[in-house]
């Protein structure tokens, strides 16, 4: 199977990275090299642009791909979105001059926008029943209002630096769009296509989880539990020996309080309120570690 990945601009890094976190480590690449192989002797890597990725993988160059669900609707194929990714988080929103007359999609009837993408430009505006004139730009799209090649235009917004620098005010969201993980129809329901869909699905999944590990007394486990939202309830293990608790310990742990190990799996935004809780429950030596890959 092979998987084409963006080999410049801003895509770049991040999906080599999720192909490693994945296992999917890729082999003697030369920079600009076109193939790579990966420890996987069934996967091969395919470096293309963001834009031509949804052609490869239609084309049959390649099996999946990873590029921005705007370059897949803007390519016009019949791919199936496999699975969000996360990153490469923007929207093509509809933008105009702060200080000009349009206020709302329908002002735009009888002008010109300007766009990279003139299918979902296009599309967005017939399904809205407005009719403009959208002509094509390949960058700088910000520019065009201020030269009077457009009257507004479609572009991608993340920060929103670009258009404020530009002095664009948004008039509309046309899509919100990630990088996915698209295949072609024919091939999304193969093994490996799944196979590599779920590594994927479980680093994403560790991404904003956090490994506790904890002792606590026995006594105490009923509190313990209900301070963790855990995955399925934590899990509890017999300490081999209880260490000898030090004497006039702060909690009231009782001398002889059998200890037990607990570990859970925790939402990262939830970690900092539960060691507090925990703490006051009578848990020690809290541990926080990161998750490699988790499969649900
Ligand atoms: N400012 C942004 N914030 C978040 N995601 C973005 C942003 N700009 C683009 N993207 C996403 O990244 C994809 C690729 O954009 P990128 O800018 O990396 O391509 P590019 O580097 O301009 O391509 P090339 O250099 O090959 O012409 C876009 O299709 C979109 O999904
Ligand atoms: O809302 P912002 O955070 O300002 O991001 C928006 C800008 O990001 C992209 O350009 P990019 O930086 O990729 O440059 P490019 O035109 O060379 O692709 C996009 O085309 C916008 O111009
Ligand atoms: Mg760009």
């Amino acid at each position: 199977m092979r998987i084409a990945v963006p080999n410049k601009g801003r895509l770049h890094e991040p999906t080599i990275d999720l192909l490693e976190r994945a296992g999917l480590h890729i082999e003697n690449t030369a920079d600009r090299q076109l193939y790579a192989d990966t420890v996987d002797p069934d996967v091969s890597v395919l470096f293309a642009r963001a834009a031509d990725i949804p052609e490869y993988v239609a084309d049959g160059a390649a099996d999946v791909g990873i590029t921005g669900l705007d370059q897949a609707r803007e390519s016009g194929h019949d791919l199936v979105d496999l699975l969000d990714l996360e990153y490469g988080r923007c929207r093509l929103v509809l933008a105009a001059p702060e200080d000009g007359d349009i206020a709302e999609p329908a002002d735009v009837a009888g002008l010109t926008v300007a766009t990279e993408f003139p299918r979902i430009t296009r599309e967005y505006f017939e399904r809205k029943g407005i009719d403009c004139e959208v002509v094509e730009v390949t960058g700088a799209t910000e520019l065009t209002p201020h030269v009077d090649m457009a009257d507004a235009i479609v572009d991608i917004t993340s920060t929103g630096t670009t258009l404020q620098v530009n002095r664009l005010a948004i008039v509309d969201e046309v899509l919100a769009s990630s990088v996915r993980l698209f295949a072609r129809p024919d091939v999304a329901e193969d093994d490996k296509v799944r196979q590599v869909a779920t590594a994927f699905g479980s680093v994403i999944a560790a991404d904003d989880k956090r490994y506790l590990m904890m002792n606590a007394p026995r006594e105490a486990l009923a509190d313990v539990k209900e301070v963790l939202p855990g995955m399925g309830g934590p899990t509890v293990m017999d300490v081999a020996s209880a260490p000898e608790p030090a004497t006039g310990a702060a909690g009231g742990v009782d001398g002889d309080a059998e200890q037990v190990a607990v570990h859970a799996v925790v939402d990262e935004r939830a970690v900092f309120e539960v060691i507090d809780e925990l703490k006051r429950v009578g848990a020690t030596d809290v541990l926080v570690t990161e998750i490699e890959r988790l499969v649900e």
